[in-house]
């Protein structure tokens, strides 16, 4: 049986969040941020390990105790320039333990408002799958694209379109050839599709927000405290 195995990235400064900190530091509902999906991935019964990426300069994780996490967490110094380059040093850090065939579950820092359920339908809709995917959301919004001033140049069709998040969920090997061959993206899925693969969709609510700017606090702790209120 192939092992689940957490990746997460974690080697960001915020500039767009523009904290005296990097973000996944900062409070969160008593917490750091990046402790919220730390503990679900911990927790959870089906995830074998939880890698975290940090930057080889980070000093803010020894601050905190993690000890509550439990023997699943591993973190590792090995950020680097992007998020594609950190979890590519992650995979190489894997390597030296997993087999290939293992999954690797990616999931951003960022992305405190990732329940058990979550990963659970995730988990379960790909068991079977020979690509892979990500959770993601269909866009619900009517497109514009801009011009240089800021002026609609198009209304865009966006009965396709859907928003990517993470975990992005993939075999260790072909995950590690596909940021190779293609190191220069935002997201694993297309590493992926660069190499003429086809990663499934699979729907996520809005609930599993990233924080990007200071007004997403706000709204993932009013998050985080539903899903606390409904567990
Ligand atoms: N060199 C980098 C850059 C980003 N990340 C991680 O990738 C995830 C998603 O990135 P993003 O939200 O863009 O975080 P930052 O890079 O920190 O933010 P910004 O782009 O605003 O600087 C975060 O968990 C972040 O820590 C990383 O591990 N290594
Ligand atoms: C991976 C990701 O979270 C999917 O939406 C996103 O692409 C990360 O992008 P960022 O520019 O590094 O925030």
């Amino acid at each position: 049986m192939p092992r689940h195995i957490a990746l997460v990235p974690a080697a960001g400064s915020g500039s767009r969040f523009g904290a005296q900190m990097p973000k996944q530091y900062l409070p969160l509902a008593g917490q750091p941020l990046i402790r919220h999906a730390l503990a679900t991935l911990c927790a959870h019964p089906r995830i074998d390990r939880v890698v975290v990426a940090l930057a080889p300069e980070d000093l803010y994780w020894q601050g905190f105790d993690w000890t509550a996490l439990g023997p699943k967490l591993m973190p590792v110094h090995c950020g680097g320039a992007s998020r594609a380059a950190s979890v590519r040093n992650g995979l190489w850090e894997i390597a030296g333990w997993a087999r290939p065939e293992d999954w690797v579950l990616v999931h951003d820092a960022a992305r405190p408002c990732l329940s058990a359920a979550m990963l659970d339908t995730l988990i379960d809709t790909l068991a079977d799958d020979p690509v892979g995917g990500l959770l993601a959301q269909k866009v619900a919004d009517t497109l514009k694209r801009a011009d240089g001033a800021d002026r609609v140049e198009a209304t865009v069709p966006r009965d396709a379109m859907w928003q990517a998040q993470t975990p992005q969920m993939f075999r260790l090997a072909r995950l590690a050839d596909a940021l190779d061959r293609c190191p220069d993206v935002t997201d694993e899925a297309s590493a992926i599709e660069a190499a003429g693969l086809r990663p499934r969709l699979v729907a996520a609510g809005a609930a599993n927000l990233k924080v990007t700017w200071p007004e997403d606090m706000k709204l993932a702790e009013l998050i985080l405290q539903t899903q606390g209120t409904d567990a």
